[in-house]
């Protein structure tokens, strides 16, 4: 089930300065500062209410963050769903004829496990699931 608007990940190219201007536009400080080496990212978190911001940097050509910036402006990049059981989500989602970008959940950030919908599949989106660990 999905239970939650976990996070919104957003795609910088200069992490510092975005992680600046997110704390004086957020009136707060970061929370979480965390490097995905699975990913080849490096993440910042906020926590805003119930929902959090999560601020994307690539630190290596192969990231897809930093394949996404060569394309795309900075800007809204994921919409991630907290789930109370991403295996049974995930295959709920396969047999509804959704593409999974990862056969298995992986470790994301922030103490989860995470899978991502490819974004031909949810409108335009791509979407990432999170369960807690
Ligand atoms: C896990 C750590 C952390 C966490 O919260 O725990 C993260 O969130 S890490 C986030 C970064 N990691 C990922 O995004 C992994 C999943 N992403 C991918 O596998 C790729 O980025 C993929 C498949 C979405 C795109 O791959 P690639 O860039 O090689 O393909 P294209 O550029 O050809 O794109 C194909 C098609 O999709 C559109 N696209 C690409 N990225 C996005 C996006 N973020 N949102 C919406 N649409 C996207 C792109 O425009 C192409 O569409 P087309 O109409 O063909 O132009
Ligand atoms: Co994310």
């Amino acid at each position: 089930m999905f239970t939650n608007l976990e996070h919104l990940g957003l795609a910088v190219n200069d992490l510092e300065a975005a992680t600046a201007l997110y704390t004086t536009l957020l009136g707060q400080e970061p929370y979480k500062r965390e490097h995905v080496a699975s990913e080849s990212v490096d993440t910042v978190f906020f926590q805003v209410g119930g929902s959090k911001i999560e601020l994307l940097a690539g630190t290596s050509p192969d990231s897809a963050i930093t394949k996404y910036l060569a394309k795309k402006p900075e800007g809204i990049h994921h919409v991630a769903f907290e789930v109370d059981d991403i295996r049974a989500e995930m295959a709920r989602l396969r047999s509804e004829g959704f593409i999974l970008l990862n056969e298995e959940p992986k470790r994301g950030a922030d103490n989860k496990l995470v899978c991502f919908v490819h974004p031909k599949s949810a409108a335009g989106v791509l979407v990432e699931l999170c369960q807690s660990v």
